[in-house]
Formats: C-alpha cells, sequence, structure tokens
C-alpha cells in the first residue's frame, strides 16, 4: 500500500531523470548553494550546514550532524529540524539536474528518535520528471551509512525561473548572492535556467 499522497505519486507520462552532463563527478562535495541558507550555509550559526555529496545517476548522499541548538525534546532533534535536512537533501539534488526547483510538497516519516550528536546519514534520489514537477524521495539513518532508519520523505519539487527569488526575495540579500565572491555559487543561483 502506498503511503504518499496522489500528488507525489507521478504520472504514467512522467520520464527518468537524466543526469546533466555538466553535473559534479559522483563522490564530489555539492557545496553550500547560499552562504545563508539555513540548510547548508556556513554563514548560520545554528544552522544544519549539511554537507551532501554527488551519487552515481540523480542520487547523492548528505551528512547533517545534530547539534544542541536542534532540540525539540530533551536530547532529541526537533522534528522540523530533521524534515529540513530531508528538503536540503532533496533540493540538492536539482543541481545534478542543473534545474533551479523549489518544493511544492514535502511528506516525511520520522521512524526513529534521533539524539544529540548524532549524523544523520541520508541517501536521495529523483525518481521522476514531468515537465516542471521533479518527484523524489530521500532516506536518513543513524549508526551509520548503513543503520536504521530514523526518517524519510518524499517530495514533489516545481522547477522555477531565477525571477521567482528576484520577485519574492530581498532585494538587499538578492544583491548579496549576484555578488558572492564564490563563483560556484553564484553559477548555482543565477546562471542554470537564465
Ligand atoms: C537567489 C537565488 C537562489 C536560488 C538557489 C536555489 C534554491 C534552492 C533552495 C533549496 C532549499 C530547499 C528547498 C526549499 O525549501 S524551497 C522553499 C520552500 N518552497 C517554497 O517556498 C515554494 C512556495 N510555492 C511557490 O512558490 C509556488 O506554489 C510554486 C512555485 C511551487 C508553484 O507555483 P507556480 O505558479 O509556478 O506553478 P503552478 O501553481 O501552476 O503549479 C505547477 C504544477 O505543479 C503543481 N503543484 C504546485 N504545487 C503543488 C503542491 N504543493 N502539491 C502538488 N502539486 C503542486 C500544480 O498542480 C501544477 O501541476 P499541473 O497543473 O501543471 O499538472
Amino acid at each position: 500500500m502506498s503511503r504518499t499522497s496522489a500528488a507525489l505519486e507521478p504520472p504514467a507520462d512522467a520520464v527518468r531523470p537524466v543526469r546533466h552532463p555538466d553535473a559534479p563527478a559522483p563522490g564530489e562535495l555539492l557545496g553550500a548553494h547560499y552562504e545563508h541558507c539555513f540548510g547548508c550555509g556556513g554563514g548560520q550559526p545554528h544552522g544544519l550546514r549539511l554537507e551532501a555529496r554527488a551519487g552515481e545517476g540523480v542520487t547523492l548522499t548528505a551528512e547533517f550532524t545534530v547539534r544542541p541548538a536542534h532540540q525539540g525534546a530533551p536530547g532529541l532533534a526537533h522534528g522540523g529540524v530533521l524534515a529540513t535536512a530531508l528538503d536540503e537533501t532533496l533540493g540538492s539534488l536539482n543541481w545534478l539536474l542543473r534545474k533551479i526547483a523549489v518544493t511544492g510538497r514535502l511528506e516525511t516519516d520520522f521512524v526513529r528518535p534521533v539524539p544529540v550528536d548524532t549524523v544523520l546519514h541520508l541517501t536521495a534520489e529523483v525518481t521522476a520528471v514531468a515537465g516542471r514537477k521533479i518527484w523524489s524521495t530521500a532516506t536518513g539513518r543513524i549508526g551509520g551509512p548503513e543503520g536504521p532508519v530514523a526518517v524519510r520523505a518524499d517530495a514533489l519539487f516545481i522547477e522555477v525561473k531565477v525571477e521567482h527569488f528576484i520577485d519574492n526575495g530581498r532585494p538587499e540579500e538578492i544583491r548579496a548572492a549576484m555578488n558572492d565572491p564564490d563563483q560556484s555559487r553564484r553559477a548555482r543561483a543565477f546562471e542554470v535556467n537564465p
């Protein structure tokens, strides 16, 4: 029985995702897409600083260490923080397609509590694409990459133009991101789908 809603079932005419020829090589770290991203940026003191690494095809692995600032119940990761780790991991996959996309829907299963200081080992893959829609799935394990599953998510991302950010974001942050001295972050944000 499917555990996800109908919106997360790709239609019959959806196609398999195609890795972009310029996608980072398998094993390569993706790096942050934005310095102040709560999920991956180094400029957020309490951010997740999630590190994602390209895999084969349209897959990746990622790691996130739960810190005391990420607690919900005493000594345990907040569910919203875990959902953020899944969202960030799934969002990073779109760089392997060289598409800019935002989360439209994210469905999460919390299977096991995740204690502070635990490393969450995530794997993710894009499963289907149809027009602007991108379906993907992710799993997070604890105790090692082969450890028990702690969290799972399925998602639908929607491809957007860079204007999505320019029109909706605050001008000062957009300007700062456009002037980011890190060329790869600039390219990832502004040059992938002009
Ligand atoms: C400075 C730049 C930096 C950039 C860096 C990279 C950023 C990466 C960030 C990474 C951070 C991590 C990631 C983050 O956290 S991303 C941040 C969290 N997400 C958002 O903020 C997105 C907010 N939502 C929107 O902006 C709009 O609703 C979007 C753009 C998503 C669609 O509005 P738009 O007007 O464009 O399109 P449409 O409404 O015609 O819909 C098109 C199709 O999609 C279907 N649909 C839509 N929604 C849903 C849904 N919920 N469930 C099921 N289906 C849905 C819809 O039925 C339609 O289907 P069809 O009728 O065609 O069959």
